[in-house]
């Protein structure tokens, strides 16, 4: 073989080395992407395990039990109206849901003045005639629970942060493009 075939030859097979090592570049790379890839999905599964409440395996007792305790009872406005007789009587101070039964024939302000709050919310007329520091003491023994949530808390005033209109945003560039392509 000539010698000039040989420098080929051996030209071709290094450069299948340097292909082969190139390639060989190319897979550690895999193999460090591999791990950080499983690194991501066990941080979002540990940070969705993250909302599950710290104590939910309490020997003996389920967990709705714990949440139950941990939680306040929500009632809506519409459930505190179901109360509204002298033997059954809430009221709504604040964001609070009271069962005053017992305590409406103690208060000194009188009976009747509860009476004409039943079932409702009772907020502007207590502070009417109290602070509100004054619920604490009766808080442990009247307090029922709290006034639900009816309509979403968050995602309200503040658009920007709104990922459906984000999406939006998106799509604004892409329509224009659309109606530039077209003139
Ligand atoms: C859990 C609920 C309530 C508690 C614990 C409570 C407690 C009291 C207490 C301790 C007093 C004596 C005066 C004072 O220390 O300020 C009082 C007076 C009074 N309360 Fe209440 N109250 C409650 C709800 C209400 C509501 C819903 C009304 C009105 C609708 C009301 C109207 C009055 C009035 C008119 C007085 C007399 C005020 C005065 O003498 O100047 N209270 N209440």
């Amino acid at each position: 073989m000539p010698d000039s075939c040989l420098r080929l030859l051996e030209a071709g097979v290094s450069h299948n080395a340097a292909t082969q090592h190139a390639s060989s570049t190319v897979d550690p790379v895999k193999d460090v992407q591999e791990p950080q890839q499983k690194l991501v999905s066990r941080t979002s599964s540990s940070a969705s395990n993250a909302m599950i409440p710290d104590i939910v395996n309490v020997p003996g007792r389920s967990s709705q039990e714990v949440e139950t305790e941990k939680r306040p009872k929500a009632y809506t406005a519409q459930e505190v109206t179901a109360h509204t007789s002298e033997k059954d009587l809430w009221i709504i101070i604040g964001s609070d849901v009271y069962d005053v039964t017992e305590f409406q024939h103690q208060h000194p302000g009188g009976a009747k003045v509860i009476h004409g709050v039943a079932g409702k919310d009772a907020t502007k007329k207590f502070d009417r005639h109290h602070r509100r520091g004054l619920l604490e003491p009766y808080k442990a023994k009247y307090q029922v629970g709290v006034l639900a949530v009816t309509s979403p808390p968050k995602d309200h005033g503040n658009p920007t942060e709104n990922s459906s209109n984000q999406e939006g945003l998106a799509v604004i560039p892409t329509s224009i493009l659309v109606f530039i392509a077209t003139l």
